[in-house]
């Protein structure tokens, strides 16, 4: 899509009112200093037509699969609608409450168990209206991976999805909005600015977790969960720290198997006992676009992220595209990627540009498990401020140790084995417990320790119990 399109929509819904700024009640009670009134577009066929072709060209650049079309109703329907009879794809309608009388369904069209259905939505703000329809959806035995909308009022919406195993694709966001309509005159900069703040105080996600967490401080160390509730927590980070929390694990596993039926049966046998799944999806002879949307069902169902180790480290442009594109689509499928500081905060602009609206976070690259790496001193530091300065996607680091001081700040610690010492190829090994209780990391990477091993389930299992462990004695050192 490009910008000069997207640009002239949102002038365009300017122009019909679609977007008002002065003091609007919500729902909820608050006062906006914005409104989005998306209805009036049924009156103006040509927008209709030109935000449907966006909304299905969205979904199609992010190499969304899926085989029917669901609109919230009732302003998304006429999208849906109009995606469905000009890309013939077969529609579903949800209803909003089932008729009394004939077959009191909630769905109505052809229902086939397993299908993929794509949501569609006009504005989403905590994302409640879309999870209400995957609901629905899914009790019909729908799979619901994805949703596009065509506002994201940056609240928040897209992280609650997301924990949902909903990914959500937007075709604009608040802050593009502001920028295209300051740039061309419309508003002014106090306007822009109080809609920003508004936008930063009300995050939907934050509110929640904050109002509902159990933070408990350890006398200096804070429990997982306790971080997760905290203000400055990446909302990607809080998430996973709740994973962690909930599941009582710090496992993260390195699949680094060449199919992609091992691949998918390591996280089918080991979902269950980790917080992260970590992959190489370039060493995958068989990768389709399949094994990409069942292992986010598999996340989806067991609980844990996926993080694609692909350690970006070339310039803003183009990460973006590896990012994005090519064979891999990385962007559709995994929540967590990493990058090299390396070549300056481009890289990070270029890969936020692309998995900020995703709800998706970054590691950077602070140290490497590797013999003679030159990941060290001053460079680390260096590393750490970038981090903290571009903590809107930037969520941790992967480190040998605790760098940050930062609570919401994420360590992940690779060149994990029960047994230390190397691999003969530069790889070196500590011990879970070395890792998380006297080097203060948060997750231990293991990958050989456990694929080695001819019951993986087993290992897999001793591996959790000792990081786990290791992690209940650092707290109790703390207190
Ligand atoms: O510094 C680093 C960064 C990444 N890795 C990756 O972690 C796993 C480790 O696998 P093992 O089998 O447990 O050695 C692997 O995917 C590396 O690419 C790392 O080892 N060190």
């Amino acid at each position: 899509m490009d910008d000069t399109s997207l640009d002239s929509l949102i002038l365009k819904l300017h122009d019909i009112q679609a977007v008002k700024f002065g003091t609007f009640k919500l729902k909820s009670g608050l006062s906006s200093p914005i409104y989005f009134d998306l209805r009036v577009i049924v009156s103006h066929p040509a927008l209709m037509n030109q935000v449907a072709d966006l909304l299905h060209k969205k979904s199609e650049e992010a190499g969304v699969q899926f085989d029917s079309v669901c609109g919230v109703p009732y302003t998304a329907l006429p999208l849906a609608t109009i995606i469905c009879s000009s890309k013939q794809y077969p529609m579903l309608i949800r209803r909003k409450e089932a008729k009394d009388y004939g077959t009191k369904r909630l769905i109505e069209g052809t229902i086939r168990p397993g299908d993929r259905c794509l949501i569609v939505e006009d504005v989403v703000t905590s994302g409640s209206s879309v999870l209400e329809t995957a609901e629905v959806l899914e009790k019909e035995g729908l799979k619901i991976t994805d949703a596009v909308v065509l506002m994201d009022r940056e609240q928040g919406g897209s992280t609650r999805l997301a924990d949902s195993g909903i990914t959500l694709h937007s075709v604009i966001s608040i802050s593009r909005l502001l920028e295209v309509l300051l740039k061309a005159g419309r508003i002014d900069t106090d306007t822009a600015q109080s809609v920003k703040r508004f936008v930063q105080d009300n995050n939907t996600y934050i509110l929640k977790k904050n109002g509902s967490s159990a933070a408990k401080k350890s006398c200096g160390e804070l429990s997982y969960g306790a971080r997760a509730g905290l203000p400055d927590t990446h909302p990607l980070a809080a998430r996973l720290m709740q994973i962690m929390e909930d599941k009582k694990t710090n496992l993260c596993v390195s699949a680094d198997v060449t199919h992609s039926k091992e691949l998918l049966d390591i996280a089918v046998t080991l979902g269950p006992l980790i917080c992260v799944l970590k992959t190489h999806v370039d060493i995958l002879e068989d990768f389709t676009a399949d094994v990409a949307s069942n292992l986010k069902e598999l996340a989806k169902k067991h609980n844990f992220l996926i993080f694609e180790d692909r350690k970006f480290a070339d310039i803003g442009n183009t990460v973006k595209h590896q990012y994005e594109g090519g064979l891999y689509r990385i962007s559709s499928w995994a929540h967590i990627i990493n990058a090299h500081a390396l070549p300056g905060p481009g890289v990070l602009q270029g890969l936020g540009g692309v998995g900020n609206p995703l709800g998706h976070g970054c590691l950077l690259i602070a140290q490497m498990s590797s013999q003679g790496s030159l990941a060290t001193g001053d460079y680390t530091q260096a590393v750490v401020k970038m981090a903290e300065d571009h903590s809107d996607f930037v969520f941790g680091f992967i480190s040998g140790s605790k760098i940050s001081e930062k609570p919401g700040m994420v360590h992940m610690t690779p060149g994990v084995q029960m047994q230390t010492g190397g691999d003969g190829l530069g790889q070196q090994y500590s011990s879970p417990e070395d890792v998380i209780c006297t080097k203060g990391s948060d997750i231990i990477i293991v990958g050989r320790g456990i694929l080695g091993s001819p019951d993986r389930l087993r290992a897999a299992g001793e591996y959790r119990t000792a990081g786990w462990e290791a992690y209940l004695k650092r707290l109790s050192l703390a207190s």
